[in-house]
């Protein structure tokens, strides 16, 4: 029987890298392909150790699977649990990386626990680790339990620990063992987590020497002596460009012993992973998983950095992320509240001048499209301005605001044109606020803000030597709000130069402002709606344009060009660009357009088509994703029953490793929560003509047409939009598509 696992840090990340099946679990054999790692049996051990490590004081990583509280237990919850222990391996070894608060760890001196899984898969169960076992800098792993234990019951894994130590030097001495029969080995696929096309099998300098395009390196080359901008429609290859770079000038860094701190900042959790990935797989030095002396590499998302640092008490208070579909609906809850709420009491008075639109939207009744459509804009307006901004009533800035001296208002924002409106606004915003401090909720904005502040304290001047950055590259910028656009400078440390002039800050960044949902990339203040605030530093950064897309064929470039032409007009001071791009992607079909008879037979012939393609494809290559919120919530609820084990639902952009352990199933989502990634086949559902009515204002036809671009432009292959004829059928935006040919019609109507 094996007593326990023994990693060096290099090997465990390598093993942990791979896509691991249940199978594993039976004998933990590796892959002979698995070149660097030699698995030595020792005594009732399993070594694993890098063939070159010759070095027995380097830390170790020991699993303890004894009874009664094994590690693994051979049951479908030791994958997920699998994926915690890469993550504290990693927050612990190389730091680079902090344990996700909803894991509520729990510490008492170097013990600490954490939930083994999410609530669905692991139910209560949690593991243990010690972080400084008999006194050593290693890591144990131990006692996975069914429910919270108090530390002083637990059983520690001392003699395994011990044991382990003490077999170091033997296997490390050991040769790697004759090559096993690669059949034999079940369980275990190399590098099959990244979406197959993301790697293409390239090497670090294979990618910069022959694959990329002349603009890709002409921003991979860019110095480090100011902020330079990367901008391309969506597939055109910003995420990979930036990791390229940032795998690049790290290992450029090391080779020279130059000391550098470099942080790839994401939006979502799900890009986190994917770009972990890439570039772990470009990087050949092993320096993101802490393996050099001079770079320090860190890759997360800006909340996980605000939560790391800040170190929120969380017993005392529930983070909400109102990106996630449930804090939304909650979110759009509570506002619909207010606004009834003020209908039946003195405010109901204090603002019947308000403008005519904005009166009769709240005059309307709950469930109409006028209600709904008020609560979408009021959120909008919170997210990107209010929040995004620190506005507050009965501040200096709630006043300005209120005063429309805030200076420049984008046209496609919110229509207020009234003191009396903004004021209105606010008291609904105000009233918000004080719900969720009842409620004990701290929303991510206000985490992001209270973050803001405190990189302009004292504390954070005296700790940016040591936790600051050199140099930040940054994905997906146009999903970030203007409050955590102006975080991004703050978090450099070195901004003085040699001749103590002040340097501007290298900063990275890629976006593309057409694959906002929501107005983020927005805020208001001076100028004429450019991305960057005098406060971001930002300002006047060199700029790469990217032209040549590899995502998707020709076909669906030809659909997203069509598409592209109905975006109403928006000034954005030079960064709203005519979507012009040639595909470097084989033919494919035309996408298509599905009409159904009504929701019933839509959801059943879209999700068994899905499903189909899917055990054709294999993991990860389906997506299904709709763009209408209610629909969303009303198939999710209905397929977790009718598809039950079949789907992946994702449905916020918290982390989801069920997306990694995906194997044949279909993903269920909406577009913006999986922003960055992309699929083989993409069913987008209902763009129907209900939902995009005459009198929409430009903001909302701007965030309906970038929610479908930005699904859209997720497929690589196959692109099918689906529609019902008991909803009205298709939305006209789609018209040029089908004149032009762009986009065939099929219709399905019994
Ligand atoms: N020069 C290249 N040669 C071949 N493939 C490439 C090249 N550049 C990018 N790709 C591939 O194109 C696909 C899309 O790249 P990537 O996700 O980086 O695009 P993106 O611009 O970040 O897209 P989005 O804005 O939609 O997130 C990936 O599969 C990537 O591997």
């Amino acid at each position: 029987m094996i007593k326990g696992l023994v990693f060096d840090p290099s090997s465990f990340f390598s093993v942990l890298q791979c896509e691991i099946d249940d199978d594993w679990f039976e004998h933990y054999e590796i892959p002979t392909a698995l070149h660097s790692v030699k698995r030595i049996p020792c005594g009732d051990l399993v070594f694993f150790l890098d063939i070159a490590l010759n070095d027995e004081t380097k830390p170790i990583i020991v699993i303890d699977l004894t009874e009664p509280y094994p590690i693994f237990r051979k049951d479908r919850v030791d994958r997920y649990v699998l994926d915690r222990l890469s993550t504290v391996g990693r927050a612990i070894l190389t730091n680079s990386v902090s344990i996700p608060f909803n894991w509520h760890s729990h510490g008492q001196g170097s013990l600490q626990s954490v939930y083994a899984a999410n609530k669905n898969i692991g139910g209560g169960s949690r593991i243990h680790f010690d972080s400084n076992p008999a006194g050593n800098k290693d890591l144990l792993f131990f006692s996975r339990v069914d429910a919270p234990i108090e530390f002083s019951k637990l059983h520690t894994a001392d003699d395994v620990y011990l044991s382990a130590r003490s077999l170091l030097n033997e296997a490390i001495k050991s040769p790697p063992p004759r090559r096993i029969n690669p059949a034999n080995v079940t369980g275990i696929n190399l590098s099959r987590r990244l979406p197959e096309s993301f790697s293409r099998g390239a090497t670090l300098d294979q990618w910069y020497e022959t694959k990329l395009t002349e603009e890709q390196r002409e921003f991979v080359d860019k110095s480090y002596d100011g902020p330079v901008r990367l901008r391309g429609a969506a597939g055109t290859g910003k995420t990979l460009s930036l990791a390229v770079k940032f795998v690049r000038d790290a290992l450029a860094f090391h080779r020279n012993s130059t000391s550098r701190r470099l942080c790839f900042l994401t939006h979502s959790s799900g890009t986190v992973d994917q770009v972990t990935g890439i570039c772990l797989e470009l990087d050949s030095r092993g320096i993101l998983t802490g393996q050099s002396k001079h770079v320090i590499t860190h890759i997360r998302t800006l909340y996980d950095l605000a939560y790391d640092y800040l170190k929120f008490d969380l017993d005392d208070l529930t983070p909400l992320s109102l990106d996630g579909r449930d804090g939304r609906k909650m979110q759009a809850e509570l506002i619909s509240g207010i606004l009834i709420e003020m209908r039946s009491d003195v405010t109901l008075a204090r603002f019947r001048d308000i403008s005519d639109n904005l009166q009769a939207s709240w005059a309307a009744q709950k469930s109409s499209d006028a209600h709904q459509r008020l609560v979408l804009e009021l959120m909008n307006e919170f997210a990107s301005i209010l929040d995004a901004d620190g506005i507050w009533a009965g501040t200096e800035k709630g006043e300005k605001y209120a005063k429309g001296q805030i200076g420049y208002r984008a046209v496609w924002l919110m229509s207020l044109p009234t003191e009396r409106d903004r004021r209105f606004v606010l008291e609904i915003h105000r009233r918000y606020r004080s719900l969720l401090t009842e409620m004990n909720t701290l929303s991510v904005d206000q985490m992001v803000a209270d973050f803001n502040s405190f990189l302009d304290s004292n504390t954070w001047d005296r700790l940016k030597s040591t936790k600051g950055f050199d140099a930040i590259f940054v994905d997906e910028l146009h999903l970030f709000t203007s409050i955590e656009r102006q975080v991004l400078h703050k978090l450099i440390r070195n901004t003085i130069g040699g001749d103590g002039i002040t340097t501007r800050p290298p900063i990275f960044m890629a976006y593309d402002v057409k694959q906002s949902p929501r107005d983020t990339f927005t805020y208001v203040g001076e100028g004429d709606g450019t991305l960057f605030s005098a406060s971001t530093q930002l300002q006047k950064s060199e700029l790469v344009k990217l032209s040549k897309v590899f995502r998707y064929t020709p076909q669906i470039a030809e659909f997203l060009y069509d598409l592209d032409a109905t975006f109403p007009a928006i000034d954005l001071a030079g960064e709203w660009e005519k979507f012009a791009i040639t595909a470097e992607v084989a033919d494919g079909d035309i996408p298509s357009l599905s009409i159904f008879k009504d929701e019933a037979e839509l959801l059943r012939r879209v999700f068994d088509t899905a499903h189909d393609q899917a055990r054709r494809l294999g993991g990860k290559r389906v997506a299904i994703l709709c763009v209408n919120d209610q629909l969303f919530d009303h198939y999710d609820n209905i397929s977790r029953k009718r598809y039950e084990g079949r789907i992946i639902h994702v449905n916020s952009r918290e982390p989801n490793l069920d997306l990694r352990h995906a194997g044949k199933k279909v993903i269920f989502s909406m577009p913006e929560y999986v922003a960055g990634l992309q699929f083989e086949v993409v069913h987008l559902l209902h763009v129907d003509a209900q939902d995009y009515p005459k009198e929409l204002s430009i903001g909302e036809q701007r965030r309906v047409i970038s929610s479908i671009y930005l699904g859209s432009s997720r497929a690589e292959r196959g692109l099918h939009l689906h529609c019902c004829e008991s909803r009205g059928g298709h939305a006209s935006l789609l018209n040029l598509g089908i004149k032009r040919g762009s986009l065939t019609v099929e219709r399905l109507i019994d």
